[in-house]
């Protein structure tokens, strides 16, 4: 397992009326990727932004631009994506009819590839693309919103994702109620990356959001310090 966690602020939870502004302070503020959740009113019942408005936030931050497609046929916007600086893309599995295809498109296209797994799908959904992945999304809310609480159900399945992927190079990020009060569970259960969205910009401008990426980092570190003693 990964000896550092990715601590990857969700944009979602940002002023959305000075996005570039809010991106460069997260960055700033230590986060090691940035996190944009796209969103189409149809997988999910929000809308958020798309392709323009990555590449317009992509001058922001060198940071890894980690995006989370929530939206159906997800395959017919990868390459647009991809072409606006996202780095990796993280599909849902509920929202791929041919999910090894879409997998191996977002590779082509150069970026990392990822899959998501709403809190009522089986992890099963990942064990005949394992070797097309690099990241597992866990999500541990129900997407759609920010600020929810962790459906505690997910727990177990993070720890059985973190089994499925064995040796394999592949970050198992968790998304949703992730705060410093969750984040040492889910450390626990084998999580790797972690997705905060209201908890890094619920305040305090950069300051705070550098306060609360300390604060994640500190409660991983407590995690590790008592599984290793
Ligand atoms: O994908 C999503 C929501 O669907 C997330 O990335 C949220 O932005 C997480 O928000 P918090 O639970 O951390 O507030
Ligand atoms: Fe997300």
């Amino acid at each position: 397992m990964a000896s550092q966690p990715v601590i990857a602020p969700s944009i979602l939870s940002a002023d959305f009326s000075r996005l570039g502004e809010e991106v460069a302070a997260v960055d700033r503020a230590g986060a090691d990727w940035i996190h944009l959740d796209v969103m189409d009113g149809r997988f999910v019942p929000n809308i958020t932004f798309g392709p323009p408005v990555v590449k317009a936030l992509r001058p922001s931050s060198a940071k890894v631009f980690d995006a989370h497609l929530m939206i159906v046929e997800p395959e017919r916007y990868v390459a647009d994506f991809v072409a606006a600086g996202c780095d990796g893309v993280t599909v849902h599995a509920e929202a791929c009819t041919h999910l090894d295809r879409t997998l191996q498109l977002i590779r082509e296209r150069g970026a990392k590839a990822g899959v998501a797994l709403n809190p009522a799908t089986s992890e099963e959904a990942l064990a005949y693309v394992l070797d097309r992945l690099d990241l597992v999304l866990v999500m541990t809310v129900n997407p759609g919103f920010g600020g929810q609480s962790l459906v505690p159900a997910t727990i177990e399945k993070v720890r059985r994702v973190r089994a499925l992927i064995g040796e394999r190079p592949i970050r198992l990020q968790v998304d949703g109620g992730v705060s410093p009060a969750t984040i040492g569970t889910l450390a626990d259960a084998g999580a790797d990356s972690f997705v905060a969205g209201s908890a890094v910009f619920q305040g305090g401008g950069e300051a705070g959001y550098a306060r609360t990426i300390g604060l994640l980092r500190d409660a991983w570190g407590a995690e590790r310090a008592v599984k290793s003693s």
